[in-house]
């Protein structure tokens, strides 16, 4: 996959193609459809097919200094594009001066960086006060294809109700609309040595990188992905309320593992959420817990893929423990 980053004032030489448009943070089963239709567009033309996003995100732009949370950063997303299939990714800066074309100088910006068929979703907005929809698409002559809305139960999948299902803890409900388990990469850094001493479940702490959400404090069933392959584990993010003076943590106790992650780059997968963090009378009632969260994790992760398109858990990573990417 290439990847461009220009501003529209300096657009380099792209090759003619069909692009889909948005910000697409998660590459949900919303945007996926998308990039289904850019692929068959793609194939009737003879044309490379991929991604036209934006950076940063719009919001920063508009309310500066409001912290911001993703599900994805901007390299997780040109690693999900990649794998699923996409030949080019093009990033375009975000600026106050881009977002305030008008409509026909958004397709101007198209039609300079070669796009010669867009596909986007039925409410894909554009433009100065957004007066770009996919009726001016139309109006301008603009080779161009809508997908309808991608719904489940709850109506539109999305990437905001995906946020909400992080934040409130229900993994499940984000995997479902993701097409993979919510998961958040970092650095492991050292604890308070507590867990492997007073419990005998030592654990990996996660410094994870900036800017990602967070699932609900509690405690969950998932995934590490480590330099040696991807690891089932079970996972605690919280404030450790058995224990004084601890700030929050996120920490995976991974199964049938010892060896040393300090200072390693890592991602937790959460795939189903256990049970809310608990205060327990010492370290013995929280240990006999552990015990039964562990019994309990293997059972539901047996079987499990958290990332059955091995957009971040490559064919190497897997050794095996999964099923590969497409099984
Ligand atoms: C799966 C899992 C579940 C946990 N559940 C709780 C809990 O309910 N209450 C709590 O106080 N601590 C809980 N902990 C956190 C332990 O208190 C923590 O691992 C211990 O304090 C060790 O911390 P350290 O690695 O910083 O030394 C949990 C940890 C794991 C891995
Ligand atoms: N569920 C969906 N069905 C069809 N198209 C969608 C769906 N969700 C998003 N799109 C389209 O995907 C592109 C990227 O949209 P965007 O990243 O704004 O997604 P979103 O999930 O709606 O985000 P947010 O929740 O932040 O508004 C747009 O062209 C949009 O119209």
């Amino acid at each position: 996959m290439q990847i461009f980053r220009f501003s529209y004032t300096s657009i380099p030489c792209l090759p003619h193609s069909v692009l889909a448009a948005g910000f697409f943070d998660g590459f949900h089963q919303g945007h996926r459809a998308l990039l289904t239709e850019a692929k068959k567009q793609a194939e009737r033309l003879g044309l490379p097919w991929g991604v036209l996003t934006f950076d940063p995100d719009p919001w920063a732009v508009f309310r500066p200094g409001e912290p911001l949370e993703h599900i994805q950063s901007l390299e997780d997303r040109e690693r999900t594009a990649e794998a699923l299939g996409a030949n080019l990714f093009c990033i375009l800066d975000f600026t106050r001066a881009f977002a305030s074309l008008s409509p026909d100088g958004f397709h101007q910006v198209l039609k300079d960086m070669h796009v010669d068929y867009l596909v986007t979703g039925f409410d894909f907005r554009y433009g100065a006060r957004n007066a770009g929809s996919v009726q001016s698409l139309t109006k301008a002559g603009f080779a161009h294809s809508v997908v309808q809305a991608v719904t489940d139960l709850d109506g539109k999948i999305s990437s905001t109700r995906i946020e909400e299902a992080v934040r409130g803890g229900n993994v499940e409900a984000a995997a479902a609309m993701l097409g993979q388990d919510y998961s958040v990469p970092g650095l492991i850094v050292h604890g308070f040595g507590r867990g492997g001493k007073l419990l005998g479940f030592p654990t990996a702490n996660l410094q994870p990188d900036p800017g990602y959400l967070l699932p609900a404090r509690g405690v969950y069933a998932g995934f590490v992905q480590t330099d040696s392959g991807i690891h089932e584990a079970m996972i605690s993010v919280g404030v450790n309320p058995t224990f004084t003076g601890t700030g929050q943590t996120v920490e995976a106790f991974l199964f049938d593992f010892d060896s040393d992650l300090y200072g390693q780059r890592v991602r937790f997968y959460f795939s189903r959420r256990l049970r809310p963090e608990k205060r327990f009378d010492g370290p013995e009632a929280l240990k006999s817990q552990l015990v039964k969260d562990e019994a309990q994790s293997r059972q539901v992760l047996d079987g499990h893929d958290p990332d059955p398109d091995g957009v971040y858990a490559t064919a190497e990573s897997r050794q095996g423990s999964l099923p590969g990417p497409g099984a």
